[in-house]
């Protein structure tokens, strides 16, 4: 099992954020968590990454049990994240080769030396991602989608059981989005690790990702297989308003109705 919560809960300030959320995630498993703006999705992830710790209920993470386990960096290094809080963490002036060689320390910047497997494993990654041709430019010099790629290459150094992707699409042009999810794809299908692909987009369900977890108000609203989860009347009763889905070449697609 990558992931297990049971009955999971979290109070900040007074207010319950988090609210009796369970979720089983297994092995081979992609999923959407999929929620609007306030939901709780980054107060999850913040969960996942043992940033945050449950209020209560059991939280177990790539075989790690929150308050027995190894906890912090030691989960970190297993979890690969891309997110607006760790672009944001990112030096300007390190090349793309340095922010990916730099995942495999789960560091921001590099202070170990890399190993020569290291340096073998970010060139192929960089390969894999279509980023070698730009491997030694600044990371502040490239394209919102160039950066994205990069943050993807960095997250899957040292080979983490789960990926999430928080947002990963946000500020791309159509194009960009749609070769960022491809590769995004190739990630999901080649063996590679579980993804929790977090969005606010319909859209953005790939085929590969099997799975939807719709959070509404800090609870599980509905979660199962994404054909069964994305419907007409599921997403409407979600949304409170009326919306009609469409699914064409196994991707669904939104539109209001009256
Ligand atoms: N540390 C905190 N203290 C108090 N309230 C918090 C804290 N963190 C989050 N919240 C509140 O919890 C709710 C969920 O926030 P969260 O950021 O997890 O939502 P989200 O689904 O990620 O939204 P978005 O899509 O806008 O990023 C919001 O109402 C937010 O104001």
């Amino acid at each position: 099992m990558v992931l297990n919560l049971e009955q999971v809960s979290l109070k900040k300030e007074g207010k319950w954020i988090l609210n009796q959320i369970n979720w089983k995630i297994n092995k081979g498993e992609h999923w959407v968590l999929l929620g609007l703006n306030g939901a709780g999705k980054t107060a999850l992830l913040h969960m996942l990454c043992a940033y945050y710790f449950p209020t209560s209920g059991k939280v177990n993470v790539v075989g790690k049990q929150f308050g027995q386990d190894i906890l912090g960096e030691k989960l970190r290094q297993q979890i690969g994240i891309v997110s607006s809080t760790i672009k944001g963490k990112i030096y300007g002036t390190d090349s793309a080769y340095q922010v990916v060689l730099s995942g495999a320390f789960a560091s921001i910047g590099l202070y170990e030396e890399p190993t020569d497997e290291m340096r073998e494993q970010a060139q192929q990654i960089l390969r894999d991602l279509d980023c070698f041709h730009y491997a030694n430019r600044s990371f502040r010099s490239l394209s919102q989608g160039e950066q994205q790629r990069v943050l993807i290459g960095r997250a899957l150094m040292g080979n983490p059981p789960l990926l999430i992707l928080d947002e990963p699409t946000n500020g791309l042009d159509f194009i960009a989005k749609e070769k960022l999810l491809e590769s995004i794809e190739r990630i999901a299908s080649n063996g590679g690790p579980t993804i929790i692909y977090v969005t606010h987009h319909v859209e953005e369900i790939l085929p590969v990702f099997n799975k939807t977890l719709l959070l509404r108000e800090g609870t599980v609203f509905a979660k199962g297989d994404s054909k069964e989860i994305i419907t007409s009347t599921n997403l409407s009763d979600f949304f409170g308003m009326k919306v009609e889905v469409n699914w064409s070449e196994e991707r669904p697609s939104l539109k209001k109705v009256k």
